[in-house]
């Protein structure tokens, strides 16, 4: 378990022109951030995957659903990088298989298995994936008390290749919870995307009644770090109950039925929710403080 830092920013507020990074050693800090340099050209061969402006992108996005626990992993890799270093956003322990076939048969390298958050409700593929794939390091946010690899904290910046994912504190679900968005600069994918975890769920928001939960902080979290990103950034929640699978942050300023209210209204509704447990909390909870068997001897 290393203490390192994957990137700190100076500030809390983000740089308009943020330094581009590379997955070539993915640790080291001068790869992590290296001066914007990267051919535009090289760019224009792409294949686009991602939903941009119709200029090719060199993010390739998948967003994965695992149907028991109705939770959206998310793969993001940078195909203008030779090595095609890739990210998982929330693995769940029973599609990792599944996973990481998509990822070898797309050619790409996976270098972080990251979560939002320490899930309650179904147990997170990372350690798995660790001991499958040599080289891949976990991440979870410092906050969260979990174990992993890599702890992060608000206003650090993950790098996979040139491309580059924001660390958002957005405590309130639990008290670690982390939203990763897409980096701002003019190599990274237009619009940006939030990978929300259970802050903000499509047209609803995580229950705010366990593991640290705050109906306060959540308010402050979504309002603060969710609602100031551009109307067209694009949101991919962990969980999706009703068929959705993204929303834009216009969309549930205008159409999110707790999120637009006041807070004393919105604190009302949470103390309301009346949800039961999920079934799998207290298996999921202790699985997930040590980032689902993190220290699984290799090859599994
Ligand atoms: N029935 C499911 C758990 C459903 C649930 O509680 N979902 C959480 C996110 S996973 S901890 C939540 O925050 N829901 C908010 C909502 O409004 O539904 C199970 O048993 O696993």
């Amino acid at each position: 378990m290393l203490p390192l830092r994957i990137v700190r920013c100076v500030a809390s507020t983000w740089s308009p022109s943020p330094p581009s990074c590379s997955a070539s050693s993915p640790l080291s800090p001068a790869s992590l951030l290296r001066a914007a340099g990267a051919s535009r050209s090289r760019f224009r061969a792409m294949a686009s995957y991602s939903s941009g402006s119709g200029k090719p992108q060199r993010l390739l996005f998948r967003q994965l659903f695992e149907k028991e626990s109705s939770t959206y992993t998310y793969l993001l890799a940078d195909l203008g990088h030779p090595e095609k270093p890739a990210v998982l956003v929330d693995p769940v322990d029973k599609t990792i298989d599944r996973d990481l076939t998509l990822i070898k048969e797309l050619g790409l390298k996976l270098i972080y298995a990251m979560n939002t958050h320490v899930h309650a409700d179904h147990v997170t593929g990372t350690g798995i994936i660790k001991g499958k794939v040599p080289g891949v390091k976990s991440v979870i946010s410092k906050t969260s008390s979990a174990k992993a690899d890599h702890f992060v904290e608000h206003g650090d910046k993950i790098c996979f290749g040139d491309l580059f994912l924001e660390v958002r504190a957005t405590p309130g679900h639990t008290l670690g919870c982390v939203t990763y968005v897409t980096g701002d600069g003019p190599d990274q994918p237009n619009p940006r995307m939030a990978f929300t975890g259970d802050a903000l769920l499509i047209r609803g928001c995580g229950r705010t009644d366990f593991q640290g939960g705050s109906s306060h902080q959540l308010y402050h979290s979504v309002h603060s770090q969710i609602f100031t990103l551009p109307k067209d950034t694009l949101l991919y929640p962990a969980h999706d109950y009703k068929g959705f699978s993204v929303t834009t942050v216009g969309e549930e300023m205008l159409y999110n039925p707790r999120l637009t209210k006041d807070e004393e209204t919105f604190k009302s509704i949470m103390e309301n929710l009346n949800l039961p447990y999920p079934k799998m909390i207290d298996v999921a909870v202790p699985a997930n403080m040590a980032c689902g068997l993190q220290d699984l001897p290799s090859k599994v």
